[in-house]
């Protein structure tokens, strides 16, 4: 019964986007055509309404045609929306928004989407437009809560949005070890912080919380930053300090040297916060990324200031569980070796031997003993797949203990 009346209205939709998008079928794209052109003789209308010069094209008619496909468009989000309600019933009565939530198939529909794309349009618009519609259609259940590291306008909440689009709870933290804690307890249900910057590298306080804590990871995000120097007043010859967090300063540390160099510059614990100091005073300054000047009132008096125009964050994505493979996928491990000679070699061979790449390996006290190290190792894969089971079955001898700390799909765009 419920099949029998979805198609009929899918068929029913479908027929109404076709005339939509031919242009002329449309009883309201017709009404508009012809209201437009009886219109009240007002200036800037009659100029619309004019015949175009030759070989232009006609404004009035271009703007019918785009507001036959928005109400095709606006018809068809309806009817995506109908059908993605109706994927959670048959997900069953589930406890919370959070068991509604699918990375791997939400990064198969982008990837589709990358795959289609023939332009205009960039990759990562279409990506960022397709992203919004799937977050308002999970959101149909409940919006999702997701910890940053805020306070409002950092970067971390760009990469929130980027990842979960704009239908969420985004829920500004203190601290990195926070958004862990928050998330391990439920309080929030995923959680985003950053791992590694392109100019400055490892965020090594990420990577110690996984020493302790028992969260997942279920996604990254890659985030171009770009940063800029924002004040009150907006005039550079004011600024007598510079606040800013560390990784930041050194991100954009040739632009300070040439243009602030006897600035005072003042570490604090995010650019957000910088900014909200800054606000302040007169002679102070942030440097932090146009998002938290618009929060905190600041004009930018320079940007994008970054020393390297590539200088891109990559953030992880916390959870409480791990999630089927997508396709293209990544996996983090932590792994403590044995030790013993030749232990590293010997755990990296068998990922040779199944032809996995490894993409990243990076040590760390593994707070076990002293001169005890913890290896965090990052492989093309997922663990659902044999050449990756096979991989940690050959490891199990040369470990003390092997973390999988997530499977999940590579970031797109
Ligand atoms: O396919 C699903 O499982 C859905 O819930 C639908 C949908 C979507 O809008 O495409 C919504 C949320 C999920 O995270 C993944 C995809």
């Amino acid at each position: 019964m419920t099949r029998k009346t979805t198609s009929a209205a899918k068929a029913k939709k479908a027929g109404k986007a076709t005339s939509a998008r031919t242009g002329g079928g449309d009883k309201a794209t017709r009404k508009g055509a012809t209201t437009r052109s009886t219109a009240a003789p007002k200036p800037v209308r009659a100029k619309a309404a004019q015949k175009p010069a030759a070989g232009k094209p006609d404004l009035g008619e271009l703007r019918v045609r785009i507001d036959g496909i928005d109400r095709s468009i606006q018809a068809l989000i309806a009817e995506r929306a109908q059908f993605a309600g109706q994927v959670g019933q048959a997900k069953g009565k589930l406890a919370a928004a959070v068991d509604y939530y699918r990375p791997e198939r939400e990064a198969q529909v982008l990837r589709r989407v990358v795959d289609r794309n023939d332009g205009p349009l960039n990759d990562d618009v279409l990506v960022r437009v397709f992203r919004e519609i799937m977050s308002a259609c999970l959101a149909q259940q409940e919006p999702l809560k997701i910890g940053f590291l805020g306070p409002e306008g950092t970067h971390s909440q760009q990469a929130v949005y980027k990842h979960f689009g704009h239908s969420i709870h985004a829920l500004p933290l203190g601290t990195i070890e926070e958004v862990f804690q928050e998330v391990e307890s439920g309080a929030a249900d995923f959680g985003v912080v950053p791992v590694e910057n392109s100019t400055q590298g490892t965020i090594q306080s990420t990577l110690d919380m996984f020493l302790t804590s028992g969260v997942k990871i279920c996604g990254e995000v890659e985030l171009r930053v770009h940063q800029h120097l924002l004040s009150r007043v907006g005039a550079i010859d004011a600024i007598e300090r510079v606040y800013s967090h560390p990784q930041s300063f050194a991100q954009c540390k040739a632009w300070l040297r040439q243009y602030l160099p006897h600035a005072e510059k003042i570490p604090v614990s995010s650019n957000a916060e910088a900014a909200r100091r800054a606000r302040n005073a007169d002679d102070a300054a942030a440097i932090a990324g146009v998002s938290a000047g618009t929060v905190y009132g600041l004009k930018s008096i320079a940007g994008p200031i970054e020393d390297r125009p590539d200088n891109t964050t990559r953030f992880l994505v916390l959870g409480r569980e791990l999630f089927p493979a997508s396709g293209n996928d990544r996996t983090s491990l932590l792994v403590f070796i044995k030790d013993q000679p030749g232990a590293l070699f010997n755990i990296l061979a068998p990922l040779a031997r199944h032809g996995l790449s490894m993409n990243r390996i990076e040590s760390r006290p593994g707070h076990t003993g002293l001169w005890q190290y913890a290896f965090f190792i990052d492989v093309a894969g997922h663990v659902e797949e044999e050449n990756m089971r096979l991989s940690l079955a050959e490891m199990a001898d040369f470990v003390e203990d092997v973390k999988i700390l997530g499977s999940y799909p590579v970031a797109i765009s």
